[in-house]
């Protein structure tokens, strides 16, 4: 993707100088990341580097020992739980475990996050119009009524993504979304998140470790070495750096 170089867009994430130890094992040392709006950051580290904990830290379930952090102009340090329990509503997560309820159906996967966020959604008494506007992103407006046991894996990661997509969240962290799937699946999934990035204008943090991924869908990079945000640029700086910490990401 061509990087927009516009330093005017709104920020919807920052998160400066965040510091996160467990015992002597410190796992952030002074980590800074912004998300600008509509933009597709993909934040690569190795197994262990603390990916997750950022994400966690991020979203309030693992309380920083430092450092600051801001989500659509919130600081997450100063929220209360239902603050926390709002915002969290406009965060769309596609985690690698977040699977499909195998006793459900697709529709009733569906309508589980909905139930929660009645409110949020203004009320509705029939499902089924968001239900069905959900999967015809992901372009399975048919599957409504199977049982996921039903689904390629493909189809089973698009599905969970109109799960994510039904409470309209203006910004989505995706864990690893291609992660266990064969190379055509896996670019098909990248494709839909590119589409929906654009007819959405959601912003994007996405993990992964996947060199074709982030080659496709990065606006701009940051890798997590070390704790830190080691190196930052579009995808074609930094597969062209001669650093060696950096080259490693790049290496087949
Ligand atoms: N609750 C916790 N208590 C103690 N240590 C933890 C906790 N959570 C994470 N860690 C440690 O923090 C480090 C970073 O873990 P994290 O899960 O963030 O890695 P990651 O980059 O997401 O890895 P992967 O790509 O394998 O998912 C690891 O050494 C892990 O053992």
């Amino acid at each position: 993707m061509e990087p927009i170089n516009d330093n005017s867009r709104k920020v919807v994430i920052r998160i400066e100088d965040l510091r996160k130890s467990f015992g002597s094992n410190h796992v952030l040392n002074g980590f800074n990341m912004v998300l600008h709006q509509g933009e597709n950051l993909v934040v690569m580290g190795k197994s262990g580097s603390g990916k997750s904990v950022m994400i966690k830290c991020l979203v309030g379930l693992i309380t920083p020992d430092s450092g600051y952090i801001e989500v659509m102009g919130k600081e997450i340090g100063t929220l209360n739980r239902q603050n926390l329990d709002e915002l969290r509503s406009d965060i769309g997560f596609l985690f690698q475990g977040s699977a499909l309820y195998d006793s459900m159906t697709v529709r009733e996967n569906l309508e589980f996050p909905m139930r929660r966020h009645k409110e949020k959604l203004g009320g509705f008494h029939d499902t089924t119009p968001l239900v069905l506007e959900a999967l015809e992103n992901v372009g399975l407006g048919h599957t409504m009524d199977l049982m996921p046991s039903k689904l390629s894996g493909g189809m089973k990661r698009r599905v969970a993504l109109a799960r994510t997509l039904i409470l309209k969240p203006k910004i989505i962290l995706y864990d690893e979304p291609t992660s266990g799937l064969d190379p055509i699946t896996a670019k098909e999934i990248i494709e839909l998140m590119r589409s929906i990035q654009k007819k959405y204008n959601t912003s994007s943090l996405i993990i992964t470790h996947d060199v074709d991924c982030a080659r496709v869908i990065s606006e701009r990079m940051i890798l997590l070495v070390d704790g830190i945000n080691y190196a930052d640029g579009t995808f074609s700086e930094l597969s062209s750096s001669s650093d060696p910490k950096v080259e490693a990401f790049f290496k087949k």
